[in-house]
């Protein structure tokens, strides 16, 4: 096998609980994940020569070793002694910068391609530790689907499928970096909580209503303040017939889930008409789980 084309999907968090600050500045999270039906495509090739090369569609991505796919690339060739170069083409769809895991989900796609074509049989756990080194969210993106993820992103437990609905993600016009929104998270007693063991309990049981009921995102406490945009997709999804609206990860990008495809499709329509949205997609949710079967 010389080359192999991946699909990267993008996540949603369903909850993002964050329970404490560690002492290296990276917060303990507990999150519910989501992945979605939207992805980036990812192919990789073999070549005759000993360079990593990157193409993109997007002008504005690095090519360089500041693409997650280009360190993930050299993560994986200084471990295991590979001297073949690579070339990879990278066909982006999902946003980007946008709480959405999209350079995570790329990094995973080309952990398990390498793994795939250099034949490197390499267990699941420890592709899982070379994608922390890459990034907190990099371990759930090798495993897809509804997940509980602890720790920094590191500790995760597969769940059962959450409830079936239709998914609206709405990107707005600004960009937010994550370290920024850690960094200026508080703490204190007025943050919100989400009870993520109920959303839990709910998925268990196949409750839409009631796991949305639940949802919740402390990182919001920092965004929604400095963006006003994010509340008011939040409000307008609601005002539209979304079940519940949310911000994912540490934002922009806002989700509204919806249990009919009617009333999904209207708020898609009023969103791409509208002012508030730079980018919006209508989607489902994605369920089937990363196989490591060489
Ligand atoms: C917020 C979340 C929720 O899923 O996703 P995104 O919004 O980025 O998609 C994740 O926790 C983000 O994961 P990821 O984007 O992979 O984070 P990294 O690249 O490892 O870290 C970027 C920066 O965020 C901060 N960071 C990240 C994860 C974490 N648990 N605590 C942190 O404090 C650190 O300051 C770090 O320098
Ligand atoms: N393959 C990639 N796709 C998207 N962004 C990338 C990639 N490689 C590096 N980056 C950089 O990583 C940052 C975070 O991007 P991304 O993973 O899309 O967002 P998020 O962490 O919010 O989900 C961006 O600022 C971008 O410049």
């Amino acid at each position: 096998m010389n080359s192999i084309k991946l699909k990267a999907y993008a996540k949603i968090n369903l909850g993002l609980d964050v329970v404490r600050k560690r002492e290296d500045g990276y917060h303990e999270v507990r999150m519910i994940m989501q992945t979605i039906g939207l992805y980036d495509k990812v192919s990789i090739l073999r070549t005759n020569n000993t360079s990593i090369t990157v193409k993109t569609n997007l002008p504005y991505l690095p090519t360089d070793e500041n693409n997650l796919v280009y360190k993930a690339a050299v993560l994986v060739r200084k471990n295991y002694n590979i001297s073949q170069g690579v070339h990879i083409i990278l066909d982006k769809k999902i946003p980007v910068a946008a709480g959405l895991a999209g350079g995570s989900s790329d990094a995973a796609a080309v952990l398990y391609g390498l793994n795939r074509l250099f034949h490197l049989k390499l267990p699941r756990a420890e592709l899982l530790a070379l994608g922390l080194k890459l990034g907190a969210d990099v371990p759930y993106c090798l495993m897809r689907g509804t997940a509980l993820s602890e720790g920094i992103g590191e500790k995760l437990t597969p769940l059962a499928p959450f409830p079936f609905c239709h998914v609206l993600i709405i990107k707005p016009g600004i960009n937010v970096s994550t370290r920024y929104v850690y960094e200026n998270l508080k703490l204190n007693e007025e943050i919100k909580h989400p009870d993520i063991d109920a959303i839990i309990t709910a998925i268990k049981a196949n409750d839409l209503q009631s796991a949305a009921g639940h949802f919740g995102n402390v990182l919001e406490s920092v965004t929604v303040k400095d963006y006003p945009v994010i509340g008011q997709i939040k409000e307008q999804l609601l005002n539209t017939g979304a079940i519940t609206s949310l911000m994912s990860g540490s934002g922009p990008t806002v989700f509204g889930l919806f249990d009919s495809r009617e009333k999904a499709e209207k708020a898609f329509y009023q969103f791409k008409t509208g002012k508030l949205a730079k980018q919006v997609y209508l989607t489902g949710l994605y369920q089937p789980r990363l196989k490591f079967s060489h």
